[in-house]
């Protein structure tokens, strides 16, 4: 038996610390969401992330655009609401159909509006050290172990999957939190007993309960990032949950882990650009 990290929980308590500090400024924040197309999965996340800016307080924009506009078109967009000065973060969900070139629509996101961290700018700030926006996911598993009174520093963390959005940058917060971490991807080898080395073991693969449990050290604090629907319709994550949970002595569930602290740390990162609009030099 483990213990369940409650990330619907925490963000909950997070989203209510922003509602409150939001309230208390004399400003407003305004987040514009771009989705492109109506694939279902990414239709519930904007509403998910629609429904988070209504509790906190945060005005939402959802710009909706047919699968068959340009890659111009879409930069056209883009730069509309890089120059409005109503609107402070800007989020394209992902993926883009792929037409689009992905990484040309990422760069046109004014770094100063880039909630998701995903800017080059942004990205190189995260490994230097310097502020900017660091990417919700990442950040929010930190927060997730923080909250938990879960110890970081001197651990032995190991990070499965390398992607530019959850692998390496969750693998460079860890590091900056002063753990010694392995980052392992498709061809590393002898994955299980690097794995039961871990004290924390976080799982970012993309594939549906492939982690069991002799991946995991018995004790070990395991986040599971993943996020799938099976045939039968249930959400599961990247790792065997009832196999692991056996062995682990902390473990994240899904849904109700890793997801809602994605969201929670979306809003911080539109209340952290609320305020760097409103105190800019004019
Ligand atoms: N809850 C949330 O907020 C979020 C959830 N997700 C979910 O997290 C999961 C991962 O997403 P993302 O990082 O974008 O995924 P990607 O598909 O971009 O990357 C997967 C990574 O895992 C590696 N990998 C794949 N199979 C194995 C394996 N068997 N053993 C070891 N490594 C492997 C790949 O290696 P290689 O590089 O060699 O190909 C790659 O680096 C998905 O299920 C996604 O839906 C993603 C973002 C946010
Ligand atoms: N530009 C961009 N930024 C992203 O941050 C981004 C993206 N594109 N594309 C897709 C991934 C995935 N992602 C999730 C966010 C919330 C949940 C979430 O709320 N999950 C809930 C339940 C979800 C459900 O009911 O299906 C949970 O785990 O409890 C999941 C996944 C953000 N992503
Ligand atoms: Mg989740």
């Amino acid at each position: 038996m483990s213990v369940l990290l409650n990330g619907k929980a925490i963000a909950a308590t997070i989203k209510e610390e922003l509602k409150a500090q939001l309230s208390a400024r004399p400003y407003t924040a305004t987040l514009a969401v771009i989705l492109v197309g109506s694939d279902p999965a990414s239709s519930i996340y904007v509403k998910n992330k629609h429904r988070a800016c209504e509790q906190v307080g945060i005005r939402s924009l959802v710009i909706t655009l047919p699968d068959t506009i340009s890659q111009a078109g879409l930069l056209a967009e883009i730069e509309t609401l890089n120059q409005r000065d109503d609107v402070d973060g800007i989020l394209v969900q992902l993926p883009l159909p792929a037409s689009i070139d992905s990484r040309a629509v990422i760069q046109a996101i004014s770094p100063a509006k880039d909630v998701d961290g995903f800017h080059p700018e942004n990205v190189g700030a995260l490994s230097m050290n310097h502020p900017g926006f660091l990417p919700c996911t990442p950040a929010g598993i930190i927060e997730l172990l923080k909250r938990s009174n879960i110890e970081i520093a001197g651990k032995e963390c190991v990070v499965l999957g390398r992607s530019n959005i959850v692998g390496k940058p969750v693998a460079q917060l860890l590091l900056r939190e002063n753990a010694t971490v392995t980052l392992c991807h498709s061809q590393t080898k002898h994955l299980p007993q690097i794995c039961q080395r871990a004290d924390i073991l976080i799982v970012a693969i993309g594939k549906p309960r492939a982690i069991d449990s002799r991946y995991v050290k018995p004790g070990a604090v395991v986040v599971d990032v993943g996020i799938h629907r099976d045939s039968e319709g249930q959400i599961c994550g990247d790792v065997d949950f009832s196999a692991v949970e056996a062995v682990a002595g902390a473990i994240t569930p899904v849904p109700g882990g890793v997801g809602p602290m994605t969201i929670a740390m979306l809003m911080q990162n539109c209340l952290i650009a609320a305020e760097r609009h409103a105190s800019r030099p004019a």
